[in-house]
């Protein structure tokens, strides 16, 4: 079996071939020579007769044999040269030649250690409450379980033991014999007689009958007793009690006599012994991958390191593998199933992850014992009856591939959700959505564009909801994004008017959220397939518009946007969104740029590719953006029933509290009051005469015209909603009223927006 030693990234073969010159390292680049550096005795470096250094090129550092015959005369030639330029023949040009290599550098233990890695001082399961309650419940349950099983079974167990006795005490005399007469050495004197060695024959036998009569006087000391406890019991006990004990003795004999592949109590528990992970099997399975690099380096000699021990870490086994040079681990994540027909495991427990943060080559894999998809999961602590959330805090969103909880802090952030078709985005979604219902004071919005009413469980809760892509219900949907835009906007001023003693951050706090006279709840709005708005001809770009800004603004003002799509690509998920989404959560994706799309840019590169995750890995993704590192987790899943009993809990809650508003108290969106026509207004904002007006003026007079809808508009605003009427912007020539100096602006022309209503109608 390989051990670590075995595995040391630069191998003792290539230490001896290089001989006692010092080595050239990865971290020592090879010897290079300038004829002007100072020569350096430390480096690779050979002495001519007259004390000159002469470089030592790896390969003339090889013995003759060596040297294929081609390469030698013109070696030999060269090194002749210095040697008799050193003589004195010549002496300009065939001056030393320095080294260019630095001098090898040996750290100090004090160094090394300065930079080394503490593990834990106790085990992670003994610091980690969740992981401690685990094991507890599962030592509690399989004590359980056992006790009952063999308790069922006694009425069984114990006729088997006695009925087996009888063998059993066969057994026990037949050996009993077999020591007192010595039937060890039975074959050795069987060999001498058969060879009629008489004199060896017959020291064994004498041997032999010394043996015997020392081993039998205990036995029939042992006989003695045991007939005069027989005597006595019989004399003075109750036949009742005499056959009570000897069953009882019979039975134990029986059970503790029976032969090893035949035991009396059958097992209460089939443990599936998973097979033990070795630095061989990692080797052997990371090899046949037909990585060329790695094959490569293995022909040259260069192989794998293990930097610590291959160790127990959950339910599974974690090896730290430092990968040959020039192989990464992007190269093993790319043949995840691969790897795992290598290992002989199912796809569900192997778990190969880059480091890094050490380097491109750390490869940290993680062989758990079950399949993570099909590995029950801990009860979810927020589905029991009477939980209560506050979104400020973190949450447990998930399970990683040890069964710990994995928590997400809705508080501040906006997220993302990608991946293929079927993989569990609304699931997750719907779970998320879910955490914030069960925060009682939070405003949810809720919408479903695949139109199939997966988020119908939390409409009883929802302050907006929506399902499908009907017109009116995008149109009732824009109407209330609007609203939140406002809302939005009012926010800011009811931070900015704060003192800073209340709100020294600038953004809502628990304290400020808690206050009702601000208005400043957690507000949490779930998109589903939020491609349908992106990529609405009308209102597509209002809706990148106002999510961008959400985005932005939102996590500091105390509203989440929660977005899931299944096709993460600039179109679907705008670029202005994507890149300022701070929890990211990816499930299974095709390709490096979906992958980075969702996950955030250089992921992929950096080893963190949801792209290995198989079809069978429903609800499992990468969840980045909560801690440092992107982690494996699964998601919890609840169906629409299991749903719908949580957000039944979480509307009590919220109706003890007086927070049922909007969708959830029945309350109608108006959509008519609220129905722009930008195009129109624009046109009735342009006074007699007016030809062309900037587009700061529009706004200005669309403010004035109706303050709760345009209030607060700006010339972007105006592009963005004439845009589908196909009118944009242009350079007009007009006059500033204030100062009465002409000037070119973007702005609109009357008769392109004429043409434009002219168009629509
Ligand atoms: N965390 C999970 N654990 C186990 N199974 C899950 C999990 N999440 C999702 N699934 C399974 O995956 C199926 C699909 O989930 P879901 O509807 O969320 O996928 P989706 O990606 O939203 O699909 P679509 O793209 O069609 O909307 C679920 O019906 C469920 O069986």
């Amino acid at each position: 079996m390989s051990t670590t030693a075995d595995h040391a990234p630069f191998p003792t073969a290539d230490r001896e071939h290089q001989g006692d010159q010092p080595v050239n390292t990865p971290a020592e680049p090879s010897a290079n020579t300038t004829a002007d550096a100072p020569a350096n005795a430390d480096t690779d470096v050979a002495w001519t007769r007259s004390g000159n250094a002469v470089p030592v090129h790896p390969d003339t550092a090889r013995s003759a044999e060596q040297i294929p015959a081609q390469d030698t005369g013109e070696r030999d030639a060269r090194a002749g040269d210095v040697i008799d330029a050193a003589d004195g023949d010549e002496p300009a040009d065939t001056a030393p030649a320095a080294l260019v290599d630095p001098p090898a550098v040996t750290r100090s233990w004090w160094e090394t250690a300065g930079d080394a890695t503490a593990r834990p001082l106790v085990a992670k399961w003994l610091t980690s409450a969740e992981e401690f309650k685990s094991r507890a419940r599962f030592l509690v349950r399989y004590a359980a379980h056992t006790t009952a099983f063999h308790a069922l079974r006694v009425p069984l167990y114990v006729p088997t033991a006695f009925l087996r006795s009888f063998g059993a005490v066969g057994r026990l005399l037949g050996r009993l014999h077999h020591w007192v007469f010595d039937g060890e050495s039975k074959p050795v004197r069987m060999n001498a007689r058969d060879r009629n060695d008489s004199d060896v024959y017959m020291k064994l036998r004498e041997a032999r009958n010394d043996a015997v009569r020392r081993r039998m006087a205990p036995v029939m000391v042992g006989i003695v007793v045991l007939l005069a406890v027989v005597y006595l019991a019989i004399t003075y006990v109750t036949p009742f009690w005499n056959w009570t004990v000897l069953v009882s003795a019979m039975t134990l004999i029986g059970w503790w006599g029976a032969p090893a592949d035949k035991p009396v109590a059958g097992r209460a528990v089939d443990m599936e012994k998973t097979p033990k992970l070795t630095s061989t099997t990692v080797e052997d399975a990371l090899c046949s991958l037909g990585i060329g690099a790695l094959n490569q380096a293995y022909s040259k000699g260069k192989r794998m390191g293990f930097p610590s021990p291959i160790s127990r870490d959950g339910d599974g086994w974690r090896a730290d593998v430092d990968l040959p040079p020039a192989v990464t681990a992007g190269d093993i994540i790319a043949k995840r199933a691969e790897l795992s027909s290598a290992l002989r495991r199912q796809i569900g427990c192997v778990w190969p992850e880059g480091d890094a943060r050490i380097h491109e080559g750390r490869l940290v894999l993680w062989v758990g014992d079950k399949d993570m998809s099909q590995s029950k999961q801990p009860i979810w602590p927020l589905g029991k009856p009477g939980a209560t959330v506050d979104l400020f805090k973190p949450q447990p969103f998930g399970t990683d591939q040890r069964g710990r909880w994995v928590d997400v802090t809705l508080m501040f952030v906006s997220m993302i959700i990608g991946a293929v078709p079927r993989m569990g985005k609304t699931v997750s979604l719907r779970e998320l959505l879910l955490i914030a219902a069960l925060d009682p004071r939070a405003v949810l919005y809720a919408y479903d564009l695949k139109g199939t009413g997966d988020l119908s469980p939390l409409a009883p809760c929802a302050h907006g909801y929506g399902v499908g892509d009907d017109p009116e219900d995008i149109e009732r949907m824009v109407v209330e994004m609007r609203e939140l835009r406002e809302e939005l906007r009012r926010r800011t001023k009811v931070i900015r008017a704060l003192p800073e003693s209340v709100c020294p951050d600038n953004k809502v706090t628990p304290e400020l959220a808690a206050r009702k006279d601000l208005r400043l709840a957690p507000i949490v709005v779930g998109v589903d397939e939020c491609q349908v708005w992106f990529e609405h001809k009308e209102h597509g770009a209002e809706f990148e518009e106002i999510c961008t800004d959400l985005v932005k603004r939102g996590p500091a003002l105390g509203i989440v946007l929660i977005l899931a799509t299944q096709r993460p690509d600039a179109k679907s998920l705008p670029t202005s969104i994507s890149a300022n989404a701070i929890l990211r959560y990816c499930l299974k994706v095709q390709g490096q740029t979906e992958n980075d799309m969702v996950l955030g840019t250089s992921q992929y590169k950096n080893g963190v590719r949801a792209t290995m995750f198989a079809r069978s890995d429903r609800g499992i993704g990468y969840l980045a953006g909560e801690g440092d590192d992107a982690k494996i987790v699964r998601s919890v899943y609840k169906d629409a029933t299991d749903a719908k009993k949580i957000a039944a809990g979480a509307r009590v809650r919220r109706e003890a509290i007086g927070n049922i508003t909007g969708y959830a108290a029945g309350e109608e969106v108006d959509v008519e009051a609220a129905r722009l026509d930008p195009l129109a207004d624009t046109l009735s904002v342009f006074e007699r005469g007016e030809d062309k007006l900037w587009s700061d003026v529009i706004v200005t007079r669309l403010a004035d015209l109706r303050p709760s809808q345009y209030g607060g508009w700006t010339a972007q605003n105006l592009a963005t909603a004439l845009k589908p009427k196909g009118v944009k912007p242009k350079q007009v020539w007009a006059t500033d009223p204030e100062t009465g100096k002409g000037a070119n602006r973007n702005g609109y022309t009357r008769d392109a927006l004429t043409t434009a209503q002219n168009n629509g109608q």
